[in-house]
């Protein structure tokens, strides 16, 4: 896997609220602008891009003419609900420039927890990306409440990462990246061009916020370089301010921290495939359906399976038997048992004819597709 950016067909990249809003002042339209310019040119070049941004609670907190940031939940959540309608519109305009829509995405920890929502978001966010639309994903604060609260847009940055396979996450900050300490309070802190997501120094290296309106500071960064890492992509965090940041890390150049992940793409998905979630049900699938799984690494269609086994809903996991009863892969469902009952040995074409409906063509996309190998 190369460690650059150079060869990477999807990104995410984070930006932070102290960027988003001129540390608190407003929104800065001009650092939008800019990023919108280097994002269009990225995506000229073949590399999609999911915008993760901050910036709804100090945008709200500065339209309410409220002087520093509430503690109080209700407030912080009242502010995020206006700041975001100012975070969507100056998005829609600098993307505009360039001929570009944007979509706004809010989500909960619910979810990226729970399967079904989980496939759905992904689904949707690819559905963008074949648009070429560009995805402007936030926390849902307004719904959130500090027990559930994802907290920050590191940690989510990274599990959108994840979410949908991005090859990189970039955090774009107000530092050049990592030091050995906080820089704001050494002046001797050195500065870590690359180091692997796992280091076990790094939680001892990174400090808190910089600023009254960032959230979590270098700490939540090198904890969404260590999530995003278990699914194989690397995270760089750099500064926002940096000339050209994004096309010349698309072009390979080294700016900022790299963190490296050591996991491989594919032995990432599967551990998280395999090891983390109960079966809650199987399907038999006949051997030119083995073939394509295991030789063509091919997608679960519904023509391929001859039976259901168990009870199990839309985005749970599901093993995948073979003629003789062998386990060969487990994945996760698009359809429940009961519609995928309705429609084996079916063509897609035929699946909305058989529910009244369709989500997707395959009964597992390769992607959500672990096999025993
Ligand atoms: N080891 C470190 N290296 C770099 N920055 C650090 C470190 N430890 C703490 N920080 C602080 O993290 C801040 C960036 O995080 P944060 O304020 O949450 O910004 P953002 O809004 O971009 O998420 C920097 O301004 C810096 O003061
Ligand atoms: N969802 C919150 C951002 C929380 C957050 O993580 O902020 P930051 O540390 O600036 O990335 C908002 O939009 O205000």
């Amino acid at each position: 896997m190369s460690t650059n950016l150079s060869q990477a067909k999807l990104i995410v990249v984070k930006v932070g609220s102290s960027l988003v809003t001129a540390e608190g002042r407003g929104i800065d339209q001009d650092a939008l602008n800019n990023w919108a310019n280097q994002i269009a040119q990225i995506k000229s070049t073949g590399t999609d891009v999911i915008l993760v941004s901050s910036g709804a609670i100090a945008e709200g907190v500065k339209r309410l003419g409220w002087v520093k940031r509430p503690t109080a939940i209700n407030e912080l959540q009242a502010a995020a609900a206006v700041g975001q309608m100012g975070i969507a519109q100056a998005y829609e305009r600098a993307f505009s420039a360039h001929q570009l829509h944007t979509a706004q995405i809010l989500l909960t920890h619910e979810d990226l927890s729970d399967r079904t929502r989980y496939l759905n978001a992904r689904s949707t966010l690819k559905t963008l990306l074949n648009q070429n639309i560009v995805p402007v994903v936030n926390e849902n604060d307004t719904v959130t409440t500090d027990e559930i609260k994802l907290g920050d847009n590191d940690t989510l940055g990274a599990l959108v990462t994840n979410l949908v396979d991005a090859d990189a996450l970039v955090i774009l900050t107000d530092q050049r990246g990592l030091y050995d300490s906080d820089p704001r309070k050494n002046p001797d802190a050195q500065f870590i061009s690359e180091i692997s997501a796992t280091h076990p120094e790094l939680e001892n290296m990174a400090g808190g916020a910089g600023t009254g309106v960032g959230t979590g500071g270098m700490y939540t960064k090198v904890l969404a370089a260590k999530r995003a890492a278990l699914s194989g992509a690397n995270t760089v965090v750099a500064s926002g301010r940096e000339s050209q940041v994004l096309q010349r890390l698309c072009a390979g150049q080294s700016i900022g921290t790299l963190f490296t992940s050591e996991f491989s793409r594919v032995n990432a998905r599967k551990q998280w495939l395999l090891g983390h979630i109960q079966i809650s049900g199987s399907v038999n699938i006949d051997a030119g359906a083995q073939r394509a799984l295991l030789e063509k690494n091919g997608s679960l269609l519904p023509v391929g399976c001859v039976r259901v086994n168990g009870h199990f809903h839309r985005g749970e996991l599901i093993a995948v038997l073979n003629e003789q009863g062998r386990e060969v892969a487990r994945g996760l469902a698009n359809y429940s048992s009961v519609e995928t009952a309705k429609i084996v040995r079916c063509h897609a074409n035929e699946i909305a004819e058989k529910l009244g409906f369709a989500f997707e063509d395959e009964l597992i996309h390769r992607d959500n597709l672990a096999l025993y190998l």
